[in-house]
């Protein structure tokens, strides 16, 4: 097998799995090793995220957490600190994920905050950008990821932009009611947002940060999105959310990728 770039394959917990049935995935995921070339990462509700992210340690699986906030501590109650997260365990955090900005008021600034924060801790971002239907109908998705991405950046240092990764997540593709973006829809909007991305770092820096997709992705349908120039891995809800698939589908993506 041949690979040619760094492909992160994610999924998505959301709000499933009481610590037991986490824990039982965690003991499962725990002896997968992933092809060359491959991080798998999974990414925690907040009640289970120390246990997995204990299981999972000396795995090959990275583990992140759902949210956080942006302070450091303090009268926020019901939410969980940059610090906590990290002394769980998590590497990963996603931040702005549409689900929180459509039921949670998270706005583009709330997602720059933590942006900042993230990295102030040493924690590895995981932005999600995207476009409601409306703004696709109205023929301004661009300009949305664009100001998404550049707001979410804003108060990131340049240098440390390629510890970040990015998801491209069409709202109207997430979900039971989604419908997968096709390939030629994702490979136009990533070489978009890599020109934004080139634009605020320059090309060298800019090249270096990971895009993902994510939306209805499926066993099926991931590999001809990791083929997409300026994709680098896919980020996976519903079809990883039994252990077993979530593998089949890292598998099948790189078995099923032609040669470089
Ligand atoms: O969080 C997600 C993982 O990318 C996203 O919401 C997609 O979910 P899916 O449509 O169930 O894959």
């Amino acid at each position: 097998m041949v690979t040619r770039k760094t492909v992160w394959i994610g999924t998505n917990w959301k709000m499933n799995k009481g610590p037991a049935e986490a824990l039982a995935a965690a003991e499962a995921l725990k002896s997968y090793h992933p092809p060359e070339g491959v991080k798998p990462f999974v990414i925690i509700p907040f009640t289970s995220l120390q246990a997995v992210a204990g299981v999972l340690k000396t795995s090959d699986v990275v583990v992140g957490a759902q949210n956080m906030h942006w302070e450091e501590s303090g009268s926020w109650t019901g939410e969980i600190s940059p610090e906590m997260v990290k002394e769980c365990g998590a590497d990963i955090v996603l931040i702005g994920h549409s689900e929180r900005r459509q039921h949670f008021a998270e706005t583009d600034w709330t997602v720059s905050r933590k942006m900042a924060a993230a990295m102030r801790h040493g924690l590895r971002p995981l932005l999600c950008i995207g476009e409601s239907l409306e703004e696709y109908d109205y023929g301004v998705t661009d300009e949305t990821l664009a100001r998404q991405l550049k707001i979410a950046l804003h108060d990131v240092a340049v240098e440390d932009l390629p510890d970040i990764l990015v998801a491209y997540e069409p709202v109207w593709a997430i979900g039971a009611g989604g419908r997968a973006a096709d390939t030629d829809c994702v490979a136009r909007v990533h070489t978009g947002l890599r020109r934004v991305l080139n634009e605020i770092a320059g090309a060298e820096i800019g090249a270096r940060v990971p895009l993902l997709y994510g939306g209805s992705v499926t066993q099926d349908n991931a590999r001809s999105y990791v083929e997409q120039p300026n994709v680098d891995g896919v980020f996976v809800g519903r079809a990883g959310w039994n252990v077993p698939d979530f593998e089949k589908l890292i598998d099948r993506i790189i078995e099923e990728r032609a040669p470089a």
